[in-house]
């Protein structure tokens, strides 16, 4: 048996929509696998009865068809589905690394991300890299159709999941067909900002960089209280916050000083609005890491 963890993340970070992620050091989703004539799942954890076992609807399915690597895979759920912390890429994510190791399949693990994405076709359409790119590789990653660039850092942060479903699907339905030139021009800013700050190790420019006009307005409307609690975030000592990925978890950028208050001002702000939620104080952190083989 092969047994991997791979962790929570967050895409997007306001400016990089599609494009930008970070590995969280938690929560993770645990995967472990054996090889066998043909795929079969088991699904335990957070949100597991929300969650298909059937190969052709869950993530590790499309994963374990794409290396032809048959196995029963069991999944310890960590990251609650449809929570905008990548919870069906962290299961693809391990599913990949945990399957190229059972089966000695040597792919690298760059080569591992566009495999681990065709399990996030299966759930939102598109098989968007942003998510299991940096739950494979770990740290900040800018994932492009060409090229996927990682930097390590450790930045602190705090992301708070409030009790309110939104699926990515959903989340992409809303989103404009078109821009104008004027919020291109200040997203590529911004992108750019947040690039230097992640480079930098500064969490001042990755909070500024963070800040989007195309994206994130449209979909907060799917988040009861977001603008609330991005301001009070932001008024006790957050340095930038957005959505993380497509919802419904909000993420905020703050010194290691500032989180426990920026947490908990986060979920005072949810409650004010009848919404329950929990806040993770974690860090930029590792990729899929092997536990046993
Ligand atoms: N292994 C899996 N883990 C979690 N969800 C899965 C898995 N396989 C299939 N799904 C389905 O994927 C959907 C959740 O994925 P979705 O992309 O909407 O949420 P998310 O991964 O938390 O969000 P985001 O990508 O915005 O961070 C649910 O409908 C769930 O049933
Ligand atoms: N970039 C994706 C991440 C969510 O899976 C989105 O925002 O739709």
């Amino acid at each position: 048996m092969v047994t991997v963890r791979a962790p929570a993340t967050s895409a997007n970070l306001g400016s990089g929509f599609d494009v930008f992620g970070v590995a969280l050091n938690r929560p993770a989703d645990v995967v472990h696998v054996n090889k066998a004539d043909e795929t079969t799942i088991d699904v335990r954890g957070v949100g597991s009865q929300y969650i298909p076992e059937d190969p052709e609807k869950n993530t590790v399915g499309a994963v374990a068809r794409a290396l032809d690597a048959p196995a029963h895979i069991e999944i310890d759920k960590g990251v609650r589905p449809a929570s905008g912390l990548g919870s069906s890429a962290a299961s693809a994510a391990a599913a990949a690394v945990a399957l190229n190791d059972l089966y000695d399949r040597k792919r690298s693990k760059k080569e591992l991300v566009p495999i681990a994405a065709k399990g996030e076709a299966v759930v939102s359409g598109t098989a968007h890299t942003d998510n299991v790119a940096p739950a494979i590789l770990g740290g900040f990653t800018i994932a492009t159709d060409h090229e996927i660039t990682q930097i390590e850092t450790d930045i602190s942060l705090v992301v708070c999941l409030p009790e309110v479903v939104v699926s990515t699907r959903e989340a992409r339905e809303v989103l404009p067909e078109r821009t104008t030139i004027d919020k291109v021009v200040d997203t590529v800013g911004k992108a750019a900002t947040l690039t230097a700050g992640m480079a930098r190790g500064d969490p001042e420019l990755v909070g500024q960089g963070m800040h989007d006009t195309i994206i994130t307005p449209v979909r907060s409307d799917l988040i009861p209280g977001y603008e609330s609690v991005r301001e009070t975030a932001l008024e006790n000592g957050a340095t930038g916050v957005t959505i993380s990925g497509a919802g419904p978890a909000i993420i905020a950028i703050c010194q290691e000083e500032q989180q426990r208050t920026v947490a908990n001002v986060m979920i005072d702000s949810f409650a004010d609005h009848g919404v329950e939620s929990r806040a993770y104080q974690t860090e930029i952190g590792a990729g899929a890491q092997l536990c046993s083989h």
